[in-house]
């Protein structure tokens, strides 16, 4: 495909995603209807996707209005293309901007990517961050890798990566995180990766997984597993009973492949079946994702007051379950920087129930250098 051809089907699946439609989902359904895709192509229509979805606004802006069109053509300038040589109209490229599409400079909120209804919350609660972290959720993401202490050092999984082209390099916000610095297209396939030497994981999660009070013979349950990817990290921390729960089950559906290939035991249990208690309960419930929003960008744009009540609301119904089940310790976890979803949530429990005390507390953004993380450390007395 050519440079042109490839804005035109970013164009095409953004439209799909402003209409509704997932970006992951989108993007899917363009590679199958277009065989002729390499996957050179596939990848360049994917990162002019999701760099568009991060700079949505100001690329409405520079591009002259919130079509897929538009984003693409903002996103474009912004990156000081040459917009005349890609948007030609010939073959498979474009129809050249009209003048209605020059577009203008954006500025304040919509220079920083920041939804107006979310900015006084973002503003309280990351004070003279606020303009950095912002900044930085227009950018991609790190690559992180944790490495699984149960089946190689860092410098041996450093070494295993290198040989298949993955370059590496150590990242201090845990002692098993690596940051891909060369070659993550070939993460998935390498041996490392299929031997499960490493795994897949944001620093910041690593982070917090690390400052949990785990050791030998703990008892444990992940009440929000999801994919598991917490599970797996907290089974290479300690030798500790591992039970991994979700109320949506399914999204543990690959977890026992993946424990399996880490070399970890985890018992997976239905809601009904739970029998606490347990000495710590990780409970990393749903969020906002607003940490992670340089990954998941079209969450930013999806978020609603009534979603982020309705987040509050599950935040608070899952510390209260964990508390049923925790004989000693909840780890309360989200990938938001919201304190309404994070320190909020903690006081509210603490006010509610009597005989828990807040032992910790952990806050990182994307300034640190992962996805934005908080952790509440909450004990039994
Ligand atoms: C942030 S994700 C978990 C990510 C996972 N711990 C990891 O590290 O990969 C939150 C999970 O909570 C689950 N969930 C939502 N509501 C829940 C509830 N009321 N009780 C338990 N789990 C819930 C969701 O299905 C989702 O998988």
């Amino acid at each position: 495909m050519t440079p042109g051809a490839r804005a035109q089907a970013a164009i095409s699946v953004l439209d799909r995603v402003l209409a509704g439609a997932p970006a992951e989902q989108a993007l899917t359904n363009w590679a199958r209807a277009s065989r002729y895709a390499g996957s050179g192509d596939r990848a360049a229509v994917r990162d002019l996707v999701f760099d568009a979805l991060r700079r949505r606004r100001s690329a409405a802006a520079l591009g002259g209005g919130e079509t897929g069109r538009g984003l693409v053509l903002g996103l474009l300038r912004d990156q000081g293309a040459d917009v005349a040589a890609l948007f030609t109209g010939q073959g498979h490229a474009p129809a050249p901007p009209g003048p209605e599409e020059a577009g203008r400079e954006p500025s304040g909120l919509e220079a920083l990517d920041c939804p107006d209804w979310l900015a006084p919350a973002l503003r309280e609660s990351l004070g003279e961050d606020f303009a950095a972290v912002m900044g930085l959720l227009r950018q991609r993401a790190p690559v992180f890798l944790r490495v699984n202490t149960l089946r190689a050092t860092v410098a041996g999984a450093q070494a295993a990566l290198a040989a298949e082209g993955v370059g590496t390099q150590f990242n201090q916000l845990a002692n098993t995180a690596l940051e891909v610095t060369e070659g993550a297209r070939k993460i998935s396939s390498s041996a490392a990766y299929r031997e499960g030497l490493v795994e897949l994981q944001d620093a910041a999660s690593q982070a917090v997984v690390a400052a949990l009070p785990l050791s030998d013979g703990m008892t444990v349950l992940d009440y929000c597993a999801g994919g598991g990817g917490k599970t797996l990290a907290m089974a290479a921390r300690a030798r500790i009973r591992l039970t991994a729960h979700d109320a949506d089950p399914r999204r543990m559906a690959d977890l026992p492949a993946r424990a399996a290939r880490a070399g970890v035991k985890v018992q997976l249990t239905e809601t009904a079946r739970l029998r606490g208690p347990f000495d710590l309960v990780l409970a990393d419930a749903p969020c906002s994702g607003s940490g992670a929003w340089r990954r998941s960008p079209e969450a930013k744009w999806r978020l609603t007051p009534d979603r982020l009540a309705d987040l509050t609301a599950t935040q608070d119904a899952v510390l209260d379950a964990a508390a049923a089940l925790s004989g000693g310790w909840i780890a309360y976890a989200t990938c938001s920087l919201l304190a309404a979803e994070n320190a909020d949530r903690a006081a509210a429990f603490l006010a509610r129930t009597p005989g828990w005390r807040l032992a910790g507390e952990r806050r990182l953004t994307p300034l640190d250098g992962g996805d934005g993380f908080y952790l509440a450390l909450l004990r039994r007395e």
